[in-house]
């Protein structure tokens, strides 16, 4: 039996385990994998020093680690493998990365500095697929999973008891939670399997963005899977969707005879911006909505509706279909799952006011994006004729209209990503949050939900707070509380945790300094910032095409984890995480020292 549909994916393929660990070939084994063992004779002495972070070191290592496995295995073994799989777990407490130790001393060493002490696990994991054709191209996935393990106060005579059993000697930190090592625990936060040695959650996730997920891969190719690492778990999902539109796209067309050299690929993308004008067009003139609420309507009946000519409905609605937006059956339209999840104006996840903000306002951006590349800023007096001194007050907030729409998309996007962010980190011990630009409350709501002691204050302009009240959910909760303010000059509620989701991203370094320095300010020690951003370390095309949008539309910038780092160091932040959560926004945690 296959309890995850992806490891049935893997069968018919060579899969090799370049790792020695027994612990990982039984969690591998234990969840139906067919596996070769090919342990890795890559030595373990990368210079830490070198690396930002320990994480980084364990990634490295796994890589290492596995492609030595795989460049090995065609000249050694005769064989070339489809996929290697390699790990490596590490422990990090008090600034220290534990691997295994190498003698009874050592273990000693890590198991009193861990007594008593919460610490991290982190096993960084590396696929390498192999592709073998005039040579062999190696293609490669990196993740790494953490989870937190606290160990109770450790007595002398436990400690050498523990460590005269012999267990600790193979084991990253010195000691093994599955065994008596499991005795030691307080408590564990996360993936207990990572402890052990290998994160199996996280690792058929990466199997599913590989072998089901990726739209321009079929089970024969499997083409670039960093465009998709690390994009949202929504986008993962239309991806399926995508590659069957995809499919009837070019259905029927050889791809020789009739595009000559140029790829699928690349045809989509040239007439993207078709794709774009179907789908800002249905929904800007109500289509979706209209089928929800009367599903079953022929083109001329929609026309009428709509208020637009016969011939031009059936061309928009034929389009829609092609794109897997409608289903249309005897001429008679509806809705797919997709548009009633997304597209129509009333659903929970509704990204409409996105879109709309999309066709709008960055539409007409894009279109000067030539200029914005040349000159290096934003294009508003290109596209609207009015320069942006402040971008909030002078474009978006000066007239009703534009500022609602605006909010609805700022909205949208908060709705489908606040749980994301609300769940990335344990806050349990924040119990005041103050979320600064927090615009309808979204993210607000989200964290009062995920966290039941939590009470939150959103602080935003007089002209948004007094429209957010439109956004409020039915059943409101008064643990959120809206206060009008100017988050650069006035002072800022008091708080344990400033919440900051896709703020600093419209501000260049300076003004990010202005506010970061207010926020330090306000900051006693232990309170920390919560940034929700797209970071632009994982260079996924919908990171790096977010780049492109700050740069058209603010005076800011996208940017790394470490620009964040570095911003906030600059303030008094450090401690800092990073939860990729597959959803648009990545999270990011910093506390005041
Ligand atoms: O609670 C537990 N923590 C850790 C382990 C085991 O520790 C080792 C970690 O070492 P490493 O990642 O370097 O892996 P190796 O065993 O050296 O094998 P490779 O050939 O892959 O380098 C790992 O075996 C964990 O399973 C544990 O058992 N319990």
């Amino acid at each position: 039996m296959v309890l995850n549909p992806v490891i049935s994916k893997l069968s018919g393929k060579l899969v090799v385990l370049a790792s020695a660990s027994p612990r990982r070939l039984e969690i591998l084994r234990n969840a139906g994998l067919r596996f070769e063992v090919v342990p890795s004779w890559f030595k373990e002495t990368l210079d830490k020093r070198l690396f930002k972070s320990p994480q980084e070191y364990a990634v490295e290592t796994a890589k290492q680690k596995a492609l030595e496995v795989a460049r090995r295995m065609p000249f050694k073994h005769l064989k070339t493998p489809d996929i290697v799989i390699g790990a490596d777990t590490i422990v990090t407490v008090d600034g220290l990365i534990l691997e295994k130790p190498v003698d009874k001393d050592d273990a000693y060493r890590m198991l009193s500095r861990l007594s008593g002490k919460e610490h991290s696990v982190f096993t960084g994991v590396a696929i390498v697929l192999c592709h073998e054709k005039e040579k062999i191209d190696y293609q490669l996935i990196d993740f790494y999973e953490e989870t937190k393990v606290k160990f109770a106060d450790l007595s002398e005579d436990m400690l050498w008891e523990y460590i005269n059993s012999g267990e600790p000697m193979d084991k990253a930190g010195g000691y093994g939670i599955q065994a008596l090592g499991g005795m030691l625990v307080e408590f564990v936060h996360g993936d207990f399997l990572n402890v052990v040695g290998f994160p199996l959650n996280h690792f058929c996730k990466q199997l599913d963005l590989i072998y089901n997920r990726c739209p321009f891969s079929s089970d024969e190719e499997s083409a670039s899977v960093e465009l998709h690492h690390n994009t949202s778990e929504m986008l993962k999902q239309e991806f399926g969707v995508l590659r069957s539109w995809l499919k009837k796209y070019f259905r029927g067309y050889s791809t020789v005879k009739t595009l000559g050299y140029i790829s699928h690929f690349v045809f989509v993308f040239i007439t993207f911006p078709t794709l774009l004008q179907a789908l800002f067009t249905a929904s800007k003139m109500g289509v979706f909505d209209l089928l929800q609420r009367k599903p079953g309507l022929d083109a001329a009946q929609v026309a009428q509706e709509i208020k637009a000519a016969v011939k031009g409905t059936e061309g928009l609605l034929g389009a829609c279909v092609s794109l897997g937006l409608l289903q249309s059956k005897e001429k008679f339209y509806k809705n797919t799952d997709l548009a009633t999840r997304y597209l129509w104006s009333d659903s929970p996840f509704s990204l409409h006011g996105y879109i709309q903000h999309c066709n709008e306002t960055l539409w007409p951006l894009f279109s000067h994006l030539e200029s914005a590349v040349r000159e290096g800023t934003n294009q508003h007096e290109r596209a609207f004729g009015k320069k942006a001194n402040d971008l909030f007050q002078d474009t978006y907030y000066n007239n009703q209209s534009v500022k609602l729409r605006f909010m609805n998309a700022m909205h949208s996007i908060a709705k489908v990503t606040g749980k994301a962010v609300a769940t990335a980190f344990d806050l349990s011990s924040y119990k005041t949050a103050c979320d600064l630009g927090g615009c309808t409350g979204a993210i607000a709501y989200e964290l009062t939900k995920a966290h039941p002691e939590m009470s939150v204050t959103v602080f935003d302009l007089p002209e948004v707070v007094e429209m957010s009240e439109h956004f409020h959910p039915s059943h409101t909760d008064n643990r959120v509380s809206f206060v009008a303010g100017d988050f650069f000059k006035d002072e800022l509620p008091k708080a344990d945790l400033y919440i900051l989701a896709r703020i600093l991203h419209d501000w260049p370094d300076e003004k990010v300094h202005i506010l970061l320095k207010k926020i330090g300010d306000a900051c006693t020690p232990g309170c920390a910032v919560l940034l929700a951003e797209t970071m632009l370390d994982g260079q996924t095309a919908y990171s790096a095409l977010q780049g492109l949008n700050m740069l058209a539309q603010t005076e800011g910038m996208e940017r790394t984890e470490s620009q964040y780092a570095d911003l906030l160091s600059k303030h008094g932040f450090g401690d800092t995480r990073v939860v990729r959560t597959m959803n648009f926004l990545d999270a990011f945690l910093a506390v005041k020292m």
